[in-house]
């Protein structure tokens, strides 16, 4: 089960209104969503946002997170340096539900010119909706987690 309904989300300049999109999707849907910006449509670095991103969820203050960027693998490369962040870029629903329940990933990164909004949309919601399995998962997703160290 996800701990708590608190879920952080950034963004770089090519995904600001995505990431709005996205946001009032998920409040609708009962989320505490934590969006951390930027607002500005000037252009920005993606590292800064993924690791800020990911450092909420890293410390437990929020239960998963959500990045994007034009194409949503800058900004979750940045959050995947940070230890025990699993984010995992996705343009599927299928994929993005396979990242929770095989991977435990706590961690979505989408790319605003790669996909349009109902396909976004959607995307979050096969994430958000899906659990980890564990078993056989658990012992790989625990491997993964070693390398941190
Ligand atoms: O997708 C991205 C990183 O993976 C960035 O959003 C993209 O590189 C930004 O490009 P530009 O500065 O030309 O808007």
């Amino acid at each position: 089960m996800t701990a708590n309904k608190r879920i952080v989300l950034s963004s770089d300049h090519a995904a600001i209104e995505l990431r709005q999109s996205v946001a009032n999707h998920i409040a609708q849907q009962g989320w505490d969503v934590v969006d951390i910006g930027p607002t500005s449509p000037e252009s920005t670095h993606y590292p800064k946002h993924g690791k800020a991103a990911a450092q909420a969820v890293a410390s437990g203050d929020c239960s998963l997170g959500i990045v994007l960027c034009g194409t949503g693998q800058g900004i979750m490369m940045a959050a995947n340096k940070v230890p025990g962040i699993r984010c995992g870029v996705c343009s599927d629903a299928f994929s993005a539900r396979m990242i929770r329940q095989h991977n435990n990933a706590n961690m979505l990164s989408i790319g605003a010119r790669v996909v349009g909004e109902g396909l976004a949309l959607d995307i979050v919601d096969a994430f958000l909706g899906a659990e980890f399995e564990g078993g056989r998962h658990a012992t790989r997703v625990d491997m993964i987690e070693a390398q941190d160290d």
